[in-house]
């Protein structure tokens, strides 16, 4: 049951501090709801109400709070981490994850340029001991950084940007990273060493900038720190857990570490009785309570930054920073939008059409999806094959609220066993119509493996027809131009009934009055031949009705297959499975379905 709310406008929900520039771009258009000091309790009561979500580092975004989510679309990071929030559940419920990549960076850099500036000069302690009304100067003597080594862990925007700074204070800098351009490197002049034990042992000052993941997360313990020269310092602005804790703590305990500068902690805040806390209140470590994106500039930055991307993305369109869905240019993603809907369209009749009708069925699990003409030029497609998924499943997924889209289509596609093979066809002699774009759907015959694992003996298997169906846009509007053998020319919108029948005089007037009688309208209807170049050629899907249809359906279906028609109706309303049975037993047509697309 959805819940009552009191305004048409999505809902947005924001519960940490976020600059207002930001927020007001979504109040133009959506509900902002600012709910600070929520608790995880709270969140999981009141998410369902939400379309987006907005927070900085101190929202843990759970699994078990997008799954109670049942509106979102998006969870906006207004900064760079992400880690907490759980992007693989995020993306197999199709939320989209954004973020800022770059509006914080700078000031992330300064911060740790501050407190590696606090930490040598001892800047904290002389100014407590000051305002605690002492004059103590020879107790604060610092260390210039001015021609030591400065090792980067972790050389992306922030780690580039330290060193940049470093080497504007005359610093040494060296950098280790797996991943990093030795050209971006050497642009900084920074020199690239590969090796985590010679980067260590070179360090005046080392400093840490990478994400909190498998590979870094305490990949700085006991062992590191004893590589480290006795007297140096380190930094951690990035996250905590890849420094480990107790480690730090043992090292600055024992004298081997001069100092340490943490801004960031593995739980936050940090228990009071945690080694957390003991590390905090070491006379040698300067601390900060994760402020390092925590400037007027940086935080104007990412709140702009994300609340865009929320409006796009409720808007429908793709955000530019999605940490979970493919890039694509706001240019392309225009181009391709129209073949969205006509893709979508091509799947979900397929459905309708051979699978879920009675006697259909969803054998079938590899398609063609075969782009022909200008189509074809378009290299990003991840729109495109998430709206086939979509069209395919949607109708028989049972809950309303599926939500099948750019982000996890590839995810649903594998866990429902769905296999797509997409092919551009760009040889205008190769395109069987004359449209300037056609996209086609083929739904390959189960193989014998499958046939076989599902009890069908080889030698009963029945010949295997074509389930093809073709579609172009016209006027930027999906139009069906084949199904099955029949060349057809319809749009594929609202509730249709597909007959098909043998092409005699006075069967629309029986099918009409058999509708009226039942109180049906009928918006519109057209007749599809059986196309003249594949009328001997490939057989189509058997119709379940044939051999049970009425006398005359008997007497003539052993007749010439270009007798044979496809009639669509775009009718008011959804009809059950009784009127499609009288159309076949009065009507004399061969088999109807009704399809709601
Ligand atoms: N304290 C704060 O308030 C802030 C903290 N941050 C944190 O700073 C960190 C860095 O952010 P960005 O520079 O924007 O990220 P980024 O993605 O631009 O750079 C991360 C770098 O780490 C490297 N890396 C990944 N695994 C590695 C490994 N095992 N060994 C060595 N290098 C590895 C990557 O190749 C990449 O170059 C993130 O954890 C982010 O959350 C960012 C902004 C503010
Ligand atoms: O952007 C990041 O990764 C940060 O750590 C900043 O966190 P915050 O938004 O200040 O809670």
């Amino acid at each position: 049951m959805p819940l009552l709310r009191d305004t048409a406008r999505p809902k947005v929900l924001v519960p940490e501090k976020l600059s207002p520039d930001g927020l007001a771009l979504l109040r133009t258009s959506l509900e902002v709801d600012e709910r600070r000091g929520l608790s995880a309790d709270d969140l999981l009561q009141i998410i369902p109400d939400y379309e987006a979500l907005l927070v900085r580092s101190e929202t843990k975004v759970t699994a078990t709070v997008l799954q109670a989510a049942r509106r979102l679309k998006v969870v906006a990071r207004a900064g760079v981490g992400v880690d907490n929030v759980d992007v693989e559940a995020a993306t197999k419920l199709g939320i989209v994850v954004v973020n800022s990549p770059s509006g914080n960076i700078g000031a992330a850099a300064e911060h740790t340029i501050a407190l590696m500036m606090a930490m040598a000069r001892k800047i904290p302690e002389g100014c407590a001991t000051l305002k605690d009304g002492k004059w103590e100067r020879s107790k604060f003597v610092g260390v210039e950084v001015k021609g030591k080594t400065l090792s980067i862990i972790g050389l992306g925007k922030v780690g580039l940007t330290v060193a940049r700074l470093a080497k504007g204070l005359g610093m040494a800098v060296n950098a280790m990273d797996p991943y990093a351009s030795p050209a971006v490197a050497a642009s900084a002049s920074v020199t690239l060493v590969s090796s985590l034990p010679e980067l260590l042992a070179s360090a005046d000052f080392l400093t840490i900038h990478t994400p909190l993941i498998a590979s870094t997360r305490g990949m700085i313990a006991e062992a590191e720190l004893a590589q480290m020269k006795p007297g140096a310092r380190i930094l951690n602005v990035a996250r905590g857990g890849t420094i480990d804790e107790a480690a730090l703590l043992a090292s600055l305990e024992s004298g081997h570490l001069a100092g340490a500068a943490v801004d960031v902690f593995t739980t936050e805040p940090p228990a009071a009785d945690s080694t957390a806390a003991k590390l905090i209140a070491h006379p040698r470590a300067v601390v900060t309570p994760h402020l390092g994106a925590s400037t007027v500039e940086a935080q104007e930055n990412v709140s702009v930054d994300v609340c865009e991307q929320v409006l796009e993305i409720l808007k429908g369109s793709l955000p530019r920073s999605a940490v979970n869905a493919p890039l694509i240019l706001p240019e392309e993603y225009q181009k391709l939008q129209p073949f969205v809907r006509l893709v979508e369209k091509l799947g979900s009749l397929y459905t309708h059409y051979y699978a879920s009708a009675p006697g259909g069925s969803m054998t079938r699990n590899t398609f063609d999806l075969i782009y022909q003409g200008e189509v074809a030029s378009i290299s990003n497609t991840k729109p495109l094959f998430a709206a086939l998924i979509k069209g395919l499943l949607a109708p028989i997924s049972s809950s309303e609220g599926i939500n099948i889209n750019i982000v996890n289509a590839e995810l649903v596609a594998k866990e429902r066993g769905v296999f797509v093979s997409e092919q551009h066809s760009r040889d205008p002699s190769d395109q069987s119509s004359s449209y300037s774009s056609l996209v086609t759907l083929v739904a390959r015959p189960p193989s014998r493996a499958s046939s076989r694992a599902r009890g069908e003996k080889a030698e009963a298997a029945p010949p295997q027809p074509q389930r093809v169906i073709s579609g172009t846009c016209s006027g930027g509007e999906p139009l069906i131009t084949r199904l099955g053998r029949f060349e057809a020319s319809f749009a594929p919108e609202g509730t249709l009934l597909i007959c098909e029948n043998y092409d005699s005089p006075g069967k629309i007037g029986v099918v009409g009055s058999i509708l009226g009688r039942e109180g049906v309208n009928i918006n519109f209807m057209t007749v599809a031949a059986v196309s003249p170049k594949l009328a001997s050629g490939e057989a189509d899907e058997p119709n379940p009705s044939k051999d049970g249809g009425t006398a005359e359906a008997a007497a003539v279906k052993d007749g010439p297959v270009s007798t044979e028609a496809l009639m669509i109706l775009g009718i008011d309303r959804v009809v059950g499975q009784q009127i499609a049975t009288d159309l076949v037993k009065e009507g004399g047509v061969l088999s109807a379905r009704a399809v709601s697309l």
